[in-house]
């Protein structure tokens, strides 16, 4: 990092910028998608950042509170610092206030949310000549989180399909974003107990059986018009080969929930790299009756299972910016 005093003054973050940010929670795979398919839905995460002559510090209400650092050394201050000083930029002082609503580590796509939020303070704390886009978000945000398909819907709302493009200087995310369904409505169960994404992405194996990777293709290719035209299509649609059965040892009763889901005809998965677990309905009535299945089965577990039906959020992430 810069110090001050070899810092050009024009590289400076000007003191007293002000932004608040909101990022929705993603779920990540959507059964067959592996790193690729994603959904941005209505629970967020809220952010307020300040630009100081000094000093790095953040308060945290919400999820995190008791163990985040609350110093230089959190998350989003890490990566805003990170990416300015590659930029060319120093900051001298930041002050930051979250609201964490996004569980961590459950499959909802926090540090994806957070690796966002960082994005969109650079954003702010730029001039506005430097035109930052939202495909620079996506980019910034996916290099961090090493897949593209929590970053994609979180920041551009709705239902995306992302993959990566080598070219001279490295990988170039890409995505495409899709309105769903207006009726299809995400129903999410979320355990207490926690699971790191890394520790499940260290599950999966190295190779899948060509048998296997040909239905998992044809389940896939099935996602976006199941997602978008033809909800009846959610249960086929949704069966995947690549994941959810490699992890299922650090997860049991997920996968428990999801098979008995899916026997009664919904379409279950494993949200992102789990333990929650996500139904995608094919309509509000559905939803009502696969929160009532998911809610008797979380009576009889012995950790408790938060179950809600929440809304696409068709809107990605938001800022909005004060400058002195
Ligand atoms: N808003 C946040 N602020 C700071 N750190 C965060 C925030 N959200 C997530 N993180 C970090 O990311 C971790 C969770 O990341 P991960 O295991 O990938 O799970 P998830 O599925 O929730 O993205 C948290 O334990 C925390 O270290
Ligand atoms: N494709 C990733 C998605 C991780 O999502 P998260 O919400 O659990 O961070 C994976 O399955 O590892």
């Amino acid at each position: 990092m810069a110090s001050p005093a070899t810092t050009p003054p024009a590289n400076r973050v000007p003191v007293g910028i002000v932004a608040n940010i909101k990022v929705p929670a993603t779920s990540a795979n959507l059964g067959p998608g592996f790193d690729s398919a994603g959904i941005a839905v209505g629970l967020y995460d809220e952010l307020q950042i300040r630009t100081t002559e000094t000093g790095f510090s953040a308060t945290i209400d919400g999820e995190g509170q008791n163990y985040l650092p609350t110093d230089a050394r959190h998350l989003i201050i890490t990566q805003i610092r990170l990416r300015l000083d590659h930029l060319g930029w120093h900051l001298p002082g930041l002050e930051l206030h979250a609201i964490n609503r996004i569980p961590h580590s459950r499959g909802l796509g926090s540090s994806a949310a957070a690796h966002i939020a960082a994005a969109l303070a650079v954003k702010a704390l730029l001039p506005q000549d430097c035109e930052i886009a939202n495909d620079d978000l996506l980019q910034w945000a996916s290099e961090a989180e090493g897949h593209p398909d929590n970053v994609a819907p979180a920041v551009f709302g709705g239902l995306t399909f992302s993959w990566n493009e080598p070219d001279d200087h490295g990988n170039r995310y890409r995505s495409l974003q899709l309105l769903p369904h207006p009726e299809v409505t995400p129903v999410v169960a979320i355990p207490s107990k926690p699971l790191s994404t890394a520790a499940a992405r260290t599950l999966l194996p190295t190779s899948v059986p060509h048998g296997e990777a040909v239905a998992n293709a044809s389940r896939a290719a099935l996602l976006a018009p199941a997602m978008t035209t033809n909800p009846e299509l959610l249960l086929p649609a949704t069966e995947d080969w690549l994941h959810q059965k490699y992890r299922q040892p650090s997860m049991p009763e997920t996968l428990a929930h999801i098979v008995s889901m899916r026997e009664d005809g919904h379409a279950a998965v494993v949200s992102g790299a789990g333990p929650t677990l996500c139904v995608f309905a094919k309509n509000r009535a559905e939803a009502d009756v696969v929160a009532d299945k998911l809610t008797q089965r979380a009576a009889k577990s012995e950790q408790h299972w938060d179950v809600r039906i929440l809304p696409v959020a068709t809107q990605g992430a938001t800022m909005e910016v004060f400058r002195p």
